[in-house]
């Protein structure tokens, strides 16, 4: 079986893509050169399933997984990863006053932009379409370049530490979520994820959505907006609660929505990551 993750060899999603295969047998890797690109290995079944980025605890969504799981709708989400991620400055040498360019994928720029801002003002950002890929093209560039990435992307190039740990908030870490073909038995310890929209711009709509959850007492781990991309101020909803979709509690709920939405797709039931879960 073929799980696809973004690549080269080095990336974040590499880690969680080995961190989801460890308890399974027969699955081997195989990797990609964007996101997009990756989730549509899946639907077009050249891949079993791919690990993708979704959300992040300094930046946020990962705007593209989610709308190309509404895109893809033969996909569902099977499971998910929760990985704790250290950004390092690395390059071939460690002055980091020759440092005149920094490569790294938008996410990780982001999730570092104070620390680049208080000391590499002035120094020319330049995105790579992984932090693994910014460390490649370090690796066989000038020593004045340095890249945003793992410790394990600097031992796998071959490059030098010039700062650890560089991400602004402490404790950062990404949800990665397993894009496959569902479904997933309920194993106790689940979490569903949905999309819905609201049939009409009227007061309370949304609020009439997640009284259900209240009166089941159904804990909402996410909700997020994203825009339909048809009119400006129309959103699609995307809502993750714990519990499976076959549970009885949810599933009343679910059907309930039916009725209170003008779409309501399910996205999946899977195990959560407690792992590394507070
Ligand atoms: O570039 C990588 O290493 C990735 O796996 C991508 C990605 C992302 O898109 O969020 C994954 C984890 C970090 O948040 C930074 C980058």
């Amino acid at each position: 079986m073929k799980l696809g993750y973004l690549g080269p060899q080095g990336t974040f999603s590499q880690q969680a893509a080995q961190r989801w295969i460890a308890d399974k047998a027969g699955w081997e890797l195989v990797s990609y050169e964007s996101i997009p690109e990756v989730i549509l290995g899946v639907a077009e079944k050249r891949l079993d399933a791919a690990v993708v980025p979704v959300e992040n605890s300094i930046e946020g969504t990962v705007n593209v997984t989610l709308d190309m799981l509404v895109e893809e709708k033969s996909l569902s989400i099977i499971g998910e990863v929760i990985l704790e991620v250290h950004h390092h400055l690395i390059g071939k040498q460690t002055d980091w006053k020759r440092v005149q360019a920094i490569y790294s994928h938008p996410q990780a720029l982001a999730q570092c932009r104070g620390f680049l801002r208080q000391n590499f003002q002035g120094v020319s950002l330049r995105t790579a379409a992984s932090t693994a890929e910014a460390a490649r093209i370090v690796a066989s560039g000038p020593d004045s370049w340095a890249a945003i990435s793992s410790r394990f992307a600097a031992e796998l190039y071959g490059l030098q530490v010039l700062a650890e740990n560089i991400e602004d908030y402490r404790g950062n870490k990404t949800r990665f979520i397993t894009v496959g073909r569902g479904p997933v038995k309920p194993t106790g310890k689940d979490k569903t994820s949905m999309v819905l929209a609201l049939p009409q711009d009227r007061p309370g709509g949304l609020y009439r959505v997640l009284e259900e959850f209240a009166a089941e007492e159904i804990n909402l781990t996410k909700i997020e907006s994203r825009p339909t991309k048809k009119e400006l101020g129309e959103y699609l909803f995307f809502l993750d609660c714990e519990g499976h979709a076959t549970d009885p509690k949810l599933s009343r709920v679910l059907d309930r929505l039916r009725r209170k939405t003008a779409l309501l797709r399910i996205l999946g039931s899977y195990p959560r990551d407690m792992g590394e879960q507070k």
